[in-house]
């Protein structure tokens, strides 16, 4: 008998360009004949495909939209399904927090704009899966995050103090 396989590969899609996330692209690239590379234009990296606010990557009967969603860095972007249920935001919006913004186009302005007017008028229910969680959460909904986040239920101006009084340590090897 004959079998047939059809392999779908979408886009190794990459929120921004850290090298945390960005690093496995090439070795998945090796390893996976075809597959190509995604990233917000405004990221300053290479890739296969430069991303933009709006532009839509389908696979199956679905498909992912770009909102971009600088702050953390220039090239954030928030990733929503067709049907607004899911929102996979990078290093955007976190579990009530956020990505920092003190390195590398850190701009928390930017980023306070970007979750008020991209993530924020996703409806109530849309389900949030952030790209880091330091608690061991894998999931929030965006009314849960407008009600409880504790850095975003804040004026820009209070976020932009909180932001610029994090004093985190610098991550390690995150150099690209
Ligand atoms: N040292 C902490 C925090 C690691 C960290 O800086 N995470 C980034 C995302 S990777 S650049 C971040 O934006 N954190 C925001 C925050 O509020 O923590 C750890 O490793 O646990």
């Amino acid at each position: 008998y004959v079998c047939i396989y059809y392999i779908i590969i979408i886009p190794k899609i990459n929120t921004h360009c850290h090298a945390d996330h960005i690093t496995s692209t090439g070795l998945m690239k090796k390893r996976l004949a075809g597959l190509k590379s995604a990233i917000s234009k405004f990221s300053g990296a290479s890739a296969d495909i430069h991303l933009k606010e709006g532009d839509k990557i389908p696979f199956g009967r679905h498909s992912l939209t770009v909102r971009e969603t600088p702050g953390h860095t220039d090239g954030c972007i928030t990733l929503v399904t067709g049907d607004q249920t899911m929102a996979f935001t990078g290093d955007a919006l976190l579990i009530r927090g956020c990505g920092r913004t003190d390195f590398q186009q850190g701009c928390a302005k930017r980023l306070y704009q970007s979750i008020q007017e991209k993530i924020y008028t996703l409806p109530d229910h849309c389900l949030v899966y952030p790209a880091h969680d330091y608690l061991g959460q894998t999931v929030s909904t965006v009314g849960e995050e407008r009600k409880f986040n504790p850095r975003l239920t804040k004026s820009m101006e209070e976020f932009v103090e909180i932001m610029n009084n994090l004093n985190l340590p610098k991550p390690k090897k995150l150099g690209i």
